[in-house]
């Protein structure tokens, strides 16, 4: 059963069910001492009442089997711990590194759905969740069960009746916690939501800070922040509340056996119909009996609790990821596109678009702001797929291949770009993992990073804060141009790359891409427009659609939009420099 609420795979599966029969066994040893207590007082009572002397040898023996009792528990209680907490731990590591990995395989689509926040919450909270599960409730709930139903079957050999008052409130205290679990479930999802909250108010706090500060937002986003907060605490207190009644009255029920047991014992005693060692074992075990029970009414709301995280797990483990055929080999690079329609949720962004890009040439798209250009790019990488036509690449269905095996062919600049808390080094090595300190060096060259690296403290080994903290922006762009370069991709797709460049940077990077295009496809998206004059083909896109196409000759003697957009920053610039 919990194989497949918790989607358990064969071994972990096993894992469980030994971890539950480990938690069984341990908590029956632990009524041995009981047992041979119960013994020792028999060795001690029986003589007084029938005059006889006490058998000091059986005593010791006893005595010896309540060390040897002792060492079983030790035994059973380390087998447990090694079944449960062992086992949940690396079940939990690896339920961590599958939906990371799940995560790595979703389409964009499925990102734009969803909260940052919620996902953290779904790798760190919900994985957390199953592993507490895991470790501390299931193994533990079932075992107790477990070893309690096999104790009342033990005592009913000795008296069934005695054995009956024992567990005769067990059905009302489980009533008890079955029907508060709706409310609790429903404050349990209220609770989990507001958590949510708060981590999604904290990121956006801690990540516009700059821009909090800038503006003077302090008071009016902290006020959100403190709102989240306060709910949460709300939501926690409401949450905790309920379910500490909910507990306290179920044990409290189930404890009332304890007084059923001593009356009817001494009814029965009184009637000759039970002997007091009886009595005074049933007295022994039901204190010690109550006490697991007690846990399984405590882990059960505990259990129901958790299972709206697994509810969150599963439906990200049934999302549908991007697949493809990962041993591919292209016979060229040309890119075609049939057709292709692409919408964002319901928004239409990219209509009916075909147009060839050829090989080893540079295509420019251009266009005004919102026209599509960079949706374009991310469709030609398979970073979303299209809604309906085709991408092709040396006539290769791009939605055939799977998305990394595609990215080997493919060197990205983003118009964001994203660096690591690492070396310069290190973060530049990403373009190419194997690749030697020199060939790191050269690229680094060519996208005119030397002399920024040369200027920092402890050069290529200078640590560059997170998300590259320490540098400008052109400078955290030259490192991911350098990155583009050390990949040697046959495709290259420059996503605004000399955006945020000075004029003088831009030259020279213009230089660097100039080596770069030779004998390689380029798909470059530029805002300024005189920096792809050189361009093979220029597409100029309005609406998601292509209005123009041709060099820059051909576009600016059909005095179209690209000349408008030409003309246009022309002046801006001419303003501005
Ligand atoms: N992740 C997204 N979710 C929903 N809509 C999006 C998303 N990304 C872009 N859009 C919308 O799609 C349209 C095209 O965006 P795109 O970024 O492709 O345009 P662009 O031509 O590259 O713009 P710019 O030159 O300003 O970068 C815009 O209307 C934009 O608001």
């Amino acid at each position: 059963m919990f194989k497949k609420i918790l989607m358990l795979s064969d071994i972990e599966s096993r894992n469980l069910n030994q971890a539950i029969i480990a938690c069984s066994i341990s908590n029956l040893s632990l009524m041995l001492p009981f047992v041979i207590l119960l013994q020792i007082i028999i060795l001690l009572i029986e003589p007084l009442t029938n005059q006889i002397p006490v058998n000091i040898y059986y005593l010791w023996m006893m005595a010896g089997l309540g060390g040897l009792s002792a060492i079983l528990f030790l035994l059973c209680y380390k087998r447990e711990y090694k079944k449960t907490y062992t086992n949940a731990f690396s079940q939990a590591a690896n339920t961590r590194i599958e939906v990371a990995e799940k995560m790595r395989k979703l389409p964009l689509s499925f990102f734009n759905r969803k909260d940052l926040s919620e996902l953290t919450a779904n790798i760190m909270g919900d994985c957390a969740v199953i592993e507490n599960m895991l470790s501390h409730v299931i193994p533990q709930l079932i075992g107790y069960s477990l070893s309690s139903f096999i104790t009342c079957c033990l005592l009913a050999f000795y008296d069934w009746r005695m054995a009956g008052a024992i567990f005769c409130t067990l059905p009302i205290a489980t009533i008890i916690v079955v029907v508060g679990k709706r409310l609790e479930q429903k404050l349990g999802e209220k609770h989990v939501q507001s958590k949510l909250a708060v981590s999604g108010e904290v990121q956006e706090y801690l990540e516009g800070i700059k821009i909090i500060k800038g503006f003077g937002l302090s008071g009016k986003k902290f006020q959100r922040l403190d709102q989240a907060l306060k709910n949460m605490m709300w939501a926690s207190i409401k949450f905790e509340g309920i379910g500490g009644i909910i507990v306290t009255l179920s044990t409290m029920v189930l404890q009332v056996g304890l007084g059923i047991v001593v009356l009817l014992g001494v009814n029965l005693m009184v009637t000759g119909s039970l002997d007091p060692i009886t009595f005074i074992a049933f007295i022994i075990i039901s204190s010690r009996i109550y006490s697991p029970l007690i846990s399984v009414l405590t882990l059960l709301p505990e259990l129901f609790y958790m299972l709206v995280s697994i509810d969150r797990m599963k439906s990200l483990q049934t999302e549908s990821i991007m697949e493809g055929k990962d041993d591919v080999t292209f016979d060229n690079f040309t890119i075609n596109l049939d057709h292709i329609n692409f919408s964002y949720n319901q928004t239409s962004v990219i209509n009916d678009l075909s147009c060839t890009i050829p090989e080893n040439k540079m295509t420019a798209l251009v266009g005004p702001s919102g026209s599509g250009k960079s949706t374009l790019l991310q469709l030609i990488a398979r970073f979303w797929d299209v809604n309906s036509g085709k991408i092709t690449i040396g006539n290769q269905d791009i939605k055939q291949i799977d998305p990394e095996t595609l990215m080997h062919s493919m060197a990205f600049v983003f118009q964001q770009v994203v660096l690591f808390d690492d070396t310069i080094m290190n973060n530049i090595r990403i373009g190419k993992h194997n690749a030697s300190d020199e060939e790191v060096k050269l690229a680094a060259k060519i996208a005119r990073c030397d002399e920024l690296i040369a200027r920092l403290p402890d050069g290529w080994n200078t640590l560059i804060g997170e998300n590259g903290s320490k540098l400008s922006g052109g400078e955290r762009q030259r490192i991911s141009i350098a990155r583009a370069l050390l990949k040697n991709a046959p495709i290259i797709l420059l996503d605004e790359a000399t955006a945020s460049l000075d004029p003088e940077n831009e030259v020279y990077i213009q230089e660097a891409i100039a080596n770069l295009v030779k004998d390689r496809t380029v798909i470059v998206i530029a805002h300024r427009l005189k920096t792809i004059v050189g361009a093979d083909n220029i597409i100029v896109l309005d609406k998601g659609l292509i209005v123009e196409q041709g060099n820059y000759h051909e576009l600016m003697a059909r005095n179209g939009l690209f000349t408008k957009l030409y003309s246009l920053q022309k002046q801006t610039f001419s303003i501005t420099s």
